[in-house]
């Protein structure tokens, strides 16, 4: 099973580089990392499991972190409606999004990043994504508000691009206005 110590940290170059695509069907090497990398999500949202094996807890993991140069991620996480979007996706691409922008109240983080770096990161509100399943079908997921922020944040790592390359500049305190907050 992977832990902590499979995840490489800010500062590895495998972070900064845009990744492969994966040939399709996947190979049973690449599913089975896949699987792995679904599974370790799980394990970190499980109290008693991320506490024996020190897990952080997380909904995305991408292939990058693992030092692999290929375009597939995991996401595990659960909407404001309770509904699980649990997927292992190869080749993702985000196909619409709305013009309409939202962020994570509080900022974003990042299994790979050890430390605090506040700051808002805008993300589409609504995006259509299309991928490669675990089992090898097609798939086109319409998201939003968190899960979105998920799959966006994830799509980045696969593209070298980290959630504070996104924040943007302090606005001065005059010239705020509503900033549609999730
Ligand atoms: O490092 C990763 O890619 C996993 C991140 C993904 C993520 C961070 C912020 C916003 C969206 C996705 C980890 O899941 S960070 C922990 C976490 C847990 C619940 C909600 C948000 C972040
Ligand atoms: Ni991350």
């Amino acid at each position: 099973m992977l832990t902590m110590d499979d995840i490489v940290r800010e500062g590895h170059p495998a972070l900064r580089k845009v990744t492969e695509e994966v040939p399709v069907p996947p190979s049973e090497e690449d599913k089975n990392t896949l699987k792995e990398m679904l599974e370790f999500l799980q394990n970190s949202q499980d109290p008693e499991m991320a506490e024996k094996y020190d897990l952080r807890s997380g909904v995305g993991l991408a292939a990058p972190q693992l030092g692999i140069n290929k375009r597939m991620f995991a996401v595990h996480v659960t909407d404001e409606k309770d509904r699980l979007y649990s997927y292992g996706l190869f080749n993702p691409k985000i196909t619409r999004h709305s013009v309409e922008m939202t962020h994570l109240e509080g900022g974003e983080g990042c299994l790979s990043v050890d430390r605090e770096v506040p700051g808002d990161v805008p993300r589409y509100k609504r995006i259509t994504l299309e991928g490669t399943t675990l089992e090898g079908e097609k798939v086109r997921l319409r998201l939003r508000d968190l899960p979105a922020i998920v799959f966006q944040h994830e799509l980045d790592h696969l593209n070298g691009v980290m959630f504070y390359d996104r924040i943007e500049e302090e606005i001065p305190e005059t010239d705020k206005k509503d900033d549609g907050a999730l």
